[in-house]
């Protein structure tokens, strides 16, 4: 999937560099291009990509220091600037838009739902956004900014692919030790999905191709992404069990959002050398997904890749009704009462009622 990154605000553009600079190591082309926007000049000076500073008037350069709205606002008066940027940018090759962005500070938080908003009215191709949730020992304020960002975001965007920061800690790391292994790690599987559908000119019709990417995030809300991989052997009989273990492994244990395996729909991606991908174990693999996540929508194909591994990319749609997002809002919820002491109410009903506030 032919994509341009648009990063806001820190963790955004410190996430956008991480995946182009994959993608380019790789030699997929998938990122065509990449633009990081902030309020804050000293985030930005070291991106070695196009840079974009907004909100001078407000701020100064100096950030939003954790003020979503006034990050929804400052994106909301500097959006001309913003979309002029990317002027040229988002080619006719370009099938789709992502904001990457962190939920749990100011800049990001407020702004990729804004931007979201913007870029869908202006182009024709699905903007997603690759949200980053704060980790669980995170104070009481990124946990709200990051609840009424996301509901904000999975209302106007195409879809949110989110990443836990949790889900990727070492254990004895704290938060910020750990930032460049967390980017690495979601670059390489977000990478790895941008680039599978584009490996298609003269393949056989076992392979990935992007409609298939996009279909799977059609239902729009959250989704989710998994990846596992396994020493491959070369002979495809032999990997059966190997693309079963790593499938399982890759939903059960190596998700960007532990414990959302409910799904709408989802897709099954082995990549590795073909004579190495048994077509009998991606066809069980796809089973066993199907049963996992309760879903009849889950399509599965290859990505031919020169490797001696083989690996499993699980994407994972329509999970919000899954127990991590609906413990994750009520963690947010619980921030708000600390705030506000309020009656408790069930936290399915964070998506419907008006104690997590819109942001927009
Ligand atoms: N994965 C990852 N998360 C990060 C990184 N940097 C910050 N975060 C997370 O992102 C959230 C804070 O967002 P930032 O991007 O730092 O804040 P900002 O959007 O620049 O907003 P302001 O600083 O308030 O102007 C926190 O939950 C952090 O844990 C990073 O490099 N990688």
């Amino acid at each position: 999937m032919k994509t341009v990154l648009i990063g806001v605000g820190q963790a955004g553009g410190k996430l956008t560099t991480a995946l182009q600079s994959f993608d380019r190591q790789m030699g997929f082309g998938a990122v065509l291009d990449a633009v990081a926007v902030n309020t804050a000049k000293a985030d930005l000076q070291s991106l070695p990509v196009e840079t974009v500073l907004i909100g001078q008037d407000r701020v100064n350069g100096h950030g939003v220091g954790g003020d979503n709205e006034l990050g929804a606002e400052v994106m909301e008066s500097d959006q001309t600037e913003v979309m002029s940027a990317l002027d040229g940018r988002v080619t006719a090759e370009a099938e789709s838009i992502f904001v990457v962005a962190g939920l749990g500070g100011g800049s990001g938080s407020g702004g990729a739902p804004v931007l979201a908003k913007a870029l869908r009215r202006v182009y024709d191709v699905p903007v997603y956004v690759l949200g980053i949730l704060p980790g669980q020992d995170e104070g009481a304020m990124y946990q709200v900014n990051a609840g009424r960002s996301l509901k904000t975001i999975a209302r106007e965007s195409d879809a949110v692919l989110l990443v836990d920061n949790d889900a990727f800690r070492s254990s004895g790391e704290s938060m910020s030790e750990g930032y460049d292994a967390i980017n690495e790690a979601i670059a390489r599987r977000v990478g790895l999905l941008l680039a599978a559908g584009e490996a298609t000119e003269g393949v056989g019709e076992s392979v990935v191709d992007t409609s298939e990417v996009i279909n799977t995030l059609r239902s729009g809300g959250i989704a989710a992404l998994g990846y596992a991989s396994a020493e491959a052997s070369p002979d495809a009989e032999d990997n059966i069990n190997t693309v079963m273990s790593t499938t399982r492994r890759a939903v059960l244990t190596g998700t960007s959002l532990p414990d959302a395996s409910d799904a709408d729909s989802a897709l099954v991606i082995v990549a590795g050398e073909p004579d190495t991908i048994p077509r009998k174990g991606v066809e069980r693999a796809r089973r066993w997904v199907e049963e996992e996540t309760g879903s009849l929508q889950v399509r599965g194909g290859d990505f031919p890749l020169e490797s001696g591994r083989l690996a499993s990319l699980v994407l994972l749609g329509g999970v919000e009704r899954s127990e991590r997002v609906e413990s994750f809002m009520e963690r947010a919820r619980e921030a708000i009462d600390q705030a506000k002491t309020e009656t408790r109410e069930d936290p399915k009903e964070m998506w419907h009622n008006d104690d997590l506030d819109d942001l927009l």
